[in-house]
């Protein structure tokens, strides 16, 4: 299999019209391959979301080319579209996104009855999963019962279950306290490594960064510099990232 999943080319972003343009992707390019756990960071208006955005369909760019596993997405039509987020992509944002009214189980089997997936295979799915991220206990409650970090793992589950070729996640411990975010980030490690998920995450949180391989950080629209990890421990990681945004000169509460 090609080892590359997604390949970002030369993507342009604009908002507004007339005088008042904003330029939030200034041709950026990027690419990722199979088995990474990327993060984006950048200061307040870099240009993350918008970039996680054009990847996830929800935006339109304005100009470039995004290739996931093999399919130019800029050229879909919106039925395609529909079916290529279904297919191909797990979402985990800030705020969890859980359905109030149906139990823990029946949250994260939600993509599956989306594509007809029988009961049996359905059930499989769900205990693979849940145990995986150890939330096998929790499957019939209601989300409301669960901590905010127990809630982010069920939607971990919820972006896995289907086994989509990419996960990604817009400021996934932005709701969080420091010790669920670091238990979040071992979670994204643990899908990382045993499930072989490929991730890309956005955050503003120099710790939540260095659980990744790479970390991209933009500028402007840009790419401005990258960090891999290597095989350097996470807390060297950890500290070149703060080096890279001490250098990128965004102070501490703007990022
Ligand atoms: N829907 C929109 N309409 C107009 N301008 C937008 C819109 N979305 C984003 N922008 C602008 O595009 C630029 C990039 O925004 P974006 O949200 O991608 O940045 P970010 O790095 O994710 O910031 P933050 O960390 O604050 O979320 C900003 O100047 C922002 O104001």
């Amino acid at each position: 299999m090609d080892r590359q999943l997604l390949e970002v080319r030369q993507v342009t972003k604009y908002f507004g019209s007339g005088s008042v343009v904003t330029k939030a992707l200034d041709g950026i390019s990027l690419s990722v391959q199979r088995g990474d756990f990327t993060a984006i960071m950048g200061a307040s208006g870099s240009g993350k979301s918008t970039l996680l955005n054009v990847i996830a369909t929800i935006e339109q760019p304005s100009s470039g080319d995004i290739w996931v596993a093999g399919q130019n997405i800029a050229e879909m039509r919106e039925r395609q579209l529909a079916d290529f987020r279904r297919d191909q992509l797990g979402f985990v944002f800030q705020e969890y996104n859980l359905l109030d009214t149906l139990k823990v189980g029946e949250n994260i089997t939600l993509p599956l009855e989306l594509r007809r997936t029988g009961r049996a295979e359905m059930r499989r799915e769900l205990r693979r999963v849940a145990q995986t991220l150890g939330i096998q206990d929790q499957l019939d409650k209601y989300p409301r019962k669960l901590s905010g970090g127990q809630r982010q793992r069920v939607a971990c589950a919820r972006a896995l279950i289907a086994g989509p070729a990419l996960i990604l996640a817009d400021e996934p411990t932005g709701a969080l306290d420091s010790a669920n975010s670091r238990g979040l980030m071992q979670t994204f490690v643990q899908m990382n490594e045993q499930l072989d998920s490929t991730i890309l995450m956005v955050t503003h949180d120099a710790v939540v960064g260095s659980y990744a391989r790479r970390v991209l950080f933009l500028k402007d629209g840009r790419i401005w510099s990258e960090v891999d990890r290597g095989s350097r421990d996470r807390r060297d990681m950890y500290r070149e990232i703060l080096a890279v945004m001490a250098a990128l000169g965004g102070e501490r509460d703007v990022w």
